[in-house]
């Protein structure tokens, strides 16, 4: 990093002088009656070196830019050292530097075309085979539980990074699913989550992953107790606990304190971020439910997009150009959000997953130098399955006062073709019918053209949709394992890139740790309710409210 920040660079400059003399200019309608060839010139297409099927076609044409403008992003982030940061992570570089770590997801998924050095890494493809091993072994039934019946049953117990990604995948890839296989997922320290699912749970027939990290992680430990009493409950004897649970960690010792043996522990390593470690061992319950052979498809198609994005010119990289586009609405238009739209029911968890992936990596409002940033940094993730959010939030989207970027997202075909894929064509129409409707609108001469002259003024205008709402469209084929892994991959590599414009570390999470420390304390309060101090007002604990009888 050159010391400077953001807005000092001159490329940031010369975009606030274009936002600030020609932004009237830029009306989607009017861009594009001016270039018959605006869809190809803002389009570009990735396709996998090694599966053809593995195509993601993004659209950028209906964004508010034009080629002067575009080119001024890209010489942002070649001004913000975006190339050099990019092959800085690659090479295993401790660019977490409030940590001192590596940032090696790409490690997790690298099939040996990028030399890393650091430690751990040539670890990666013995992990792989343990997970394969274990999987093949409780897929086929040949792992037994403790009174000699197969698993059919699984629960994951995580949090955060050792959650979301799993339940996002397995649910995205639920047409490759072991369908006799029943997947849960347990994250909330509110004993209801683990109570619920227990209830649908047999011991011997259940599979217990402890998934942490840390294996400090309160929820994820108290939920982990909480499931070997009730296992115990039933079997009685500590040896059968071997057969029922395994644990995702990079804390050997913490684990085997729990009472899982090294032998049941599926490892990784400091340099995965939470938020990105879907791709190491905690990616076990996907695995378990897609099966090896499309979990190593997620991952094969993760690095094709890793390759694009380390080996392409910035110009034609889509990591980095949905990063700049998102750069001019966020920085120079004050867009506070940014939505993500799938056309597609399997991917209903995508906006929640990418809330962790995108706000925790940068949602920071100091430089890796420790200055104050005097710019915005990452946008509110949020985000609803089409055709739902239809229903529901786009009547702001179309007429309120906001400018929401939003993504949509959608397969050209689908993994359920019913009634000839009349859902699917349906689907598909809306998919191309919003993006339509928020970049070009409706104008009053329409809408008085429509409800005749003796309209009310306040009808007519409560019709008007003013248009020029700018969008991204992403279109991929079918949602395979492979093309799954590489648009997770565009969507990671795009934060990153939007990271190292605005200057700070998208690979570290100072701020989730003061609550964490306030409740540990407010915990040991509430259990001697009489001690409660040190706290503001309102933190006035009721004893008669929180003790359960
Ligand atoms: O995997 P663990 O160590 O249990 O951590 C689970 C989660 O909790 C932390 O508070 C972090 O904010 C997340 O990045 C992390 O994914």
């Amino acid at each position: 990093m050159s010391g400077k920040t953001a807005s000092s660079y001159d490329a940031w400059q010369t975009l606030q002088k274009i936002y600030d003399t020609e932004r009237s200019k830029l009306v989607l309608k009017d861009l594009f009656a001016q270039d018959p060839e605006r869809f190809t010139r803002f389009s570009k297409t990735y396709s996998s070196d090694t599966n053809p099927a593995t195509t993601l076609l993004l659209d950028f044409s209906k964004n508010l830019i034009t080629a002067p403008i575009l080119e001024n992003l890209i010489l942002l982030a070649r001004e913000a050292g975006v190339e050099k940061w990019r092959d800085q992570m690659f090479a295993g570089e401790h660019i977490n530097n409030s940590e001192d770590r590596a940032v090696l997801h790409i490690a997790l998924r690298n099939f040996d075309d990028f030399k890393i050095a650091e430690e751990g890494v040539s670890e990666v493809s013995g992990v792989l085979s343990h997970i394969k091993e274990f999987t093949d072994a409780v897929r086929s039934g040949a792992w037994k539980g403790y009174t000699g019946k197969g698993i059919n049953t699984i629960v994951n117990i995580g949090i955060g990074g050792s959650d979301l990604g799993p339940v996002m995948v397995t649910e995205a890839l639920k047409p490759y699913s072991k369908r006799d296989l029943k997947a849960h997922f347990v994250s909330n320290i509110d004993g209801t989550h683990i109570a619920e699912i227990l209830r649908e749970c047999n011991p011997e027939t259940t599979l217990f992953i402890i998934a942490s990290k840390t294996f400090t992680t309160q929820e994820t430990i108290t939920n982990a107790e909480t499931a070997k009493a009730w296992f115990l409950d039933t079997a009685k004897d500590a040896a059968h606990v071997a057969k029922h649970f395994v644990a995702l960690s990079t804390n050997t010792k913490a684990v085997t304190a729990f009472g899982i043996s090294e032998a049941n522990m599926f490892q990784f390593w400091d340099w995965v971020g939470g938020r990105y470690s879907l791709w190491s061992a905690i990616g076990l319950s996907i695995a378990l439910v897609i099966g090896y052979e499309n979990f190593e498809a997620l991952l094969k198609g993760a690095h094709g997009m890793d390759k694009h994005f380390k080996e392409t010119p910035l110009e034609q990289n889509l990591p980095v150009i949905l990063a700049v586009i998102g750069v001019w609405y966020n920085d120079f238009y004050g867009a506070q959000t940014h939505a993500l739209l799938p056309y597609d029911q399997y991917l209903h968890k995508f906006a929640d997953y990418f809330q962790q992936g995108d706000m925790e990596s940068n949602g920071k409002s100091v430089t890796k130098n420790g200055e104050r940033v005097d710019y915005q940094t990452g946008p509110i993730i949020w985000g609803a399955s089409g055709t739902n959010g239809q229903h529901s939030f786009y009547q702001l989207l179309h007429q309120g006062t906001k400018i929401i970027p939003a993504d949509f997202i959608a397969p050209a075909t689908t993994h359920n073709p019913i009634h000839h894929s009349k859902h699917h064509r349906i689907l598909l129409s809306n998919f191309f019918a919003q993006p339509e409707a928020l970049a070009f609108g409706k104008s009053e001469e329409e809408v008085r053209k429509e409800v005749g002259p003796n309209a009310q003024e306040g009808v007519v205008k409560s019709k008007v949709f003013e248009g020029n709402r700018p969008t991204n469209s992403i279109m991929f084929p079918l949602l395979t394992p492979e093309v799954l892994g590489a648009l997770i991959a565009l969507y990671e590599h795009k934060i990153f890139t939007q990271g190292v414009i605005w200057g700070i570390n998208s690979f570290d999470q100072m701020g989730v740790e003061l609550g964490k420390v306030l409740a540990k304390k407010i915990l040991a309060q509430l259990e001697k309710p009489d001690d409660v101090q040190g706290h503001d007002s309102s933190v006035r604990i009721d004893h008669s409210l929180t003790s359960n009888g």
